[in-house]
């Protein structure tokens, strides 16, 4: 299965609705951008927001996307997360015992 996927991070409130049939949801702008980075994004690619970008930078790779048009929000910078970071104490998945940065790509 291919799929697209997109992350945002913020408040959002979650709970159970409903008497007969409980269901579990979460409500919220966070959620509404979350579901945009997926839908403006592309196949087997991570889009993120500023915020989540700012969160995932130290560990992970990423990508300027740039602007992009956002029903109900405007233009919001995103970018892809290309995959997470590769640090010195992870060496030992290279073959050259030198090669102390870099990351493993997703795809
Ligand atoms: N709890 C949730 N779980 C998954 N997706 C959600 C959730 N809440 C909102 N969304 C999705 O976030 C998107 C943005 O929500 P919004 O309230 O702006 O809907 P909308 O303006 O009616 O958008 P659309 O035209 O995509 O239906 C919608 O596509 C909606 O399906």
């Amino acid at each position: 299965m291919m799929s697209a996927s997109g992350i945002s991070c913020g408040p959002l409130v979650g709970g159970v609705i409903g008497a007969r049939k409980p269901v579990y949801d979460i409500w919220g702008n966070t959620v509404n951008e979350a579901s945009r980075m997926e839908s403006t994004g592309k196949i087997r690619r991570i889009q993120v927001t500023n915020h989540a970008q700012q969160l995932l930078r130290n560990r992970f790779e990423l990508k300027y996307r740039g602007h992009v048009a956002v029903k109900g929000k405007g233009m919001m910078e995103t970018w892809w997360v290309l995959g997470r970071k590769v640090t010195y104490t992870d060496r030992k998945l290279y073959a050259d015992p030198e090669d102390k940065v870099g990351y493993v790509l997703l795809d």
